[in-house]
């Protein structure tokens, strides 16, 4: 071999491993951007859509979520009449037969729950996205608008007893920053997540059976915020009324090939995915 070209077969080797090591840092890269909280199950990404992209997300949002009145959640504290503070709507896997998943977020018997609606493109592409990101199908998903600074919600667990085993919790934030607070239930340590427009929060099991989770009301003025709550629910509500479980293996994903900015228009490929643990 010619001295020059075993120069150029160096030259190759060094550009190769640089490769390889650029490779290493973007994986690194993209796991520094998620911050890891609570049990250490939990987890937020900050950016996981550009500026431009939350806005057109949130514009296909507001042309397709219609919000139930904030007069069908009322609730009674020492016999004075309050109305929910934010905006709701509730949309999922809605089967042939008018059955679909039923999330009874709150303790208490005989709540009559809404209706799950069919999911509107925007909500199930998101849906897709999320099993892209996380490898979680969900079924299930609740929007929740608050308008201002004075909209809430309360600091709660999320009820599991719909949830299939040992999912997540997984919520898209679009619009005005609000900051989602954790407190630990023992120590009533508390951490704070700035929800940025574009964000995805995950929120794990075992953090969600010792940390309580707020969006906490705020003095200083913000804009209109909304979080897409998604989730994988086993209890399946029938028409007449009778209630069964699925494991999530008859959910159907759309997969694409794509990256995020042509994340609004998109070829899609229908696979149907069997096992949780695939
Ligand atoms: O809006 C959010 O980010 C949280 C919503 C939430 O905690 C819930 O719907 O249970
Ligand atoms: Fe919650």
């Amino acid at each position: 071999m010619s001295a020059s070209s075993s120069k150029t077969l160096k030259r190759k080797k060094e550009s190769q491993s640089t490769d390889n090591d650029c490779q290493i840092d973007i994986k690194q890269h993209v796991h520094c951007q998620r911050k890891i909280l609570g049990e250490g199950d939990s987890w937020y990404e900050e950016s996981l859509f550009s500026s431009n992209e939350s806005i057109e997300i949130l514009k296909q949002l507001d042309e397709q979520i219609v919000y139930l009145p904030r007069e069908q959640f009322q609730f009674k504290i020492f016999n004075t009449i309050n109305l929910l503070p934010r905006d709701k709507a509730f949309y999922g896997d809605v089967y042939s037969d008018g059955s679909y998943p039923l999330y009874r977020y709150e303790s208490k018997k005989d709540i009559i729950y809404p209706e799950v609606k069919a999911w509107p493109p925007v909500l199930k592409r998101l849906r897709d996205r999320l099993f892209e990101i996380t490898g979680q199908k969900c079924n299930h998903c609740v929007v929740n608008q608050y308008r201002d600074n004075n909209d809430h919600i309360g600091y709660h667990f999320d009820k599991t007893r719909d949830f299939v085993n040992d999912s997540n919790v997984l919520v898209f934030s679009f619009g005005g920053e609000r900051i989602l607070r954790l407190k630990h239930n023992g120590s009533k340590i508390t951490e704070d997540i700035h929800l940025k427009s574009g964000s995805l929060f995950d929120l794990g099991w075992k953090s969600n059976s010792i940390w309580k989770h707020s969006i906490i009301k705020t003095k200083r003025s913000c804009e209109r915020r909304v979080s897409l709550t998604y989730r994988l629910i086993k209890t399946i509500l029938h028409k007449d009324g009778t209630l069964t479980e699925t494991d999530g293996s008859d959910i159907i994903i759309e997969t694409t090939a794509h990256n995020n900015s042509n994340m609004i228009e998109h070829e899609t490929k229908k696979i149907k995915v069997h096992e949780k643990s695939e």
